[in-house]
């Protein structure tokens, strides 16, 4: 995938900015507080629909500014160039996707894939497990778009659904008859998507192993694996419903199922997420990340675009390298960010496009 143009009106600092990236890398620096970290808020905004730092609602939209807006022009091998338009005022949009009316915000998540690595980035492993499940369904959505297996967008949306409306009948009391068809068709979608989390854990394996190889060494091998979020090894989903039932009613939600699972990454000479040192735990997510992307790029045919914030304060100077080997052995547009020029990209010379950021407004640099 390649973004041949970017347009952001109105978000954060970003007052009328137009680049014409290129492909490969992208290096894009400026002061503290310039406005690089935006530039990549808005790329992943239009991917993900959300910003990686903050709700748009909470200050994404330039202050003094109804909406933002973010454009994009962007190719695919093998495709027309596809073009869409975002204007968000935090709490309403209106979008567009190649000249037309977008219904849903998924049909802009499908058509663009984006990934970000950023000073947040850890979190996939050391924060909550709801991060971990956004990452396997991001991946999953992908994907499982009409594979025999079932779109996992749809899957997700009536488990989803199913999930709510037990919910509020567990808030409610007792409505046996209605709790056992809910807990019928929760069980069924449960089913299907952790058969769809398990496998694609496992594809994702080989891909986790070689970047741990390449990126991380020094912490050996890894094992990934799925929790599924109920004790699967046990009963199926409909039996842990049931089973469940008396505790969810008293508690009024649902304790157990998909909605609980977690992703496990463990090291097998290290003791637990506690033996990474800060560092570790960040190159880790970043192999996640990537793992992700060379997955999609393996799947689909195409790499995401990749977005690295900050990479010269996230990682020392060696790693920084060896990661932007990774990358200018693959096929991915990459954008990164920095206060200065990044020296391991002195290696990689022709291969980038340089830009500068100053009180919110780009210009291109000469290489
Ligand atoms: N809603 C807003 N309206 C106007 N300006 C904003 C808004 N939100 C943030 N800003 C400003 O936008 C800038 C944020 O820019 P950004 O985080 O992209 O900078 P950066 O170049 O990545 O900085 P750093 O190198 O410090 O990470 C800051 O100067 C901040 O004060």
């Amino acid at each position: 995938m390649l973004i041949r143009q970017l347009q952001v009106q109105g978000l954060r600092r970003l007052v009328d900015v137009d680049l014409c990236p290129g492909p490969g890398f992208n290096l894009i620096t400026g002061d503290n507080g310039s406005g690089k970290t935006s530039l990549l808020e808005a790329m992943h905004l239009m991917a993900h629909g959300r910003s990686f730092r903050a709700r748009i609602r909470d200050g994404l939209v330039r202050t003094g500014e109804s909406a933002l807006q973010v454009f994009l022009e962007w190719e695919q091998p093998g495709q027309p160039g596809r073009r869409a338009g975002l204007r968000h005022s935090g709490s309403a949009w209106e979008a567009r996707l190649d000249g037309s009316p977008v219904g849903q915000l998924g049909e802009l998540f499908e058509a663009l894939a984006v990934i970000t690595f950023e000073p947040g980035s850890h979190a996939l492993i050391d924060g909550s497990s709801e991060i971990r499940r956004r990452y396997l369904d991001w991946g999953l959505f992908h994907v499982e778009r009409s594979d025999a297996g079932g779109d996992f967008l749809s899957l997700w949306r009536r488990h989803a659904r199913a999930h709510k409306q037990r919910n509020a009948l567990l808030r409610k009391g007792r409505a046996e008859g209605q709790l056992d068809a809910w807990e019928h068709e929760l069980a069924l979608a449960g089913e299907a998507i952790t058969l769809q989390r398990e496998a694609y854990v496992t594809r994702l394996q080989p891909h986790v192993d070689a970047l741990l190889a390449d990126i991380l060494p020094a912490a050996g091998a890894a094992n990934l694996s799925l929790q599924p979020g109920w004790r699967r090894q046990d009963f199926g989903l409909a039996d842990a419903l049931l089973l469940a039932r008396e505790r969810d009613l008293a508690q009024g939600h649902t304790t157990v199922g998909p909605h609980r699972a977690d992703l496990k990454l463990e090291f097998r000479d290290l003791p637990g997420r506690d033996g990474l040192s800060r560092g570790q735990t960040k190159l880790a997510a970043l192999v996640l990340l990537l793992a992700q992307a060379s997955h999609l790029a393996t799947h689909a045919g195409h790499w995401p675009v990749l977005q690295l914030d900050d990479l010269a304060s996230e990682l020392d100077r060696h790693h920084q390298r060896r990661v932007l080997q990774v990358l200018a052995a693959s096929n991915a547009q990459v954008f990164v960010t920095g206060t200065d020029p990044i020296p391991a990209m002195d290696s990689l010379a022709g291969l980038h496009a340089m830009f500068h950021v100053e009180h919110g407004v780009i210009r291109p640099l000469a290489g």
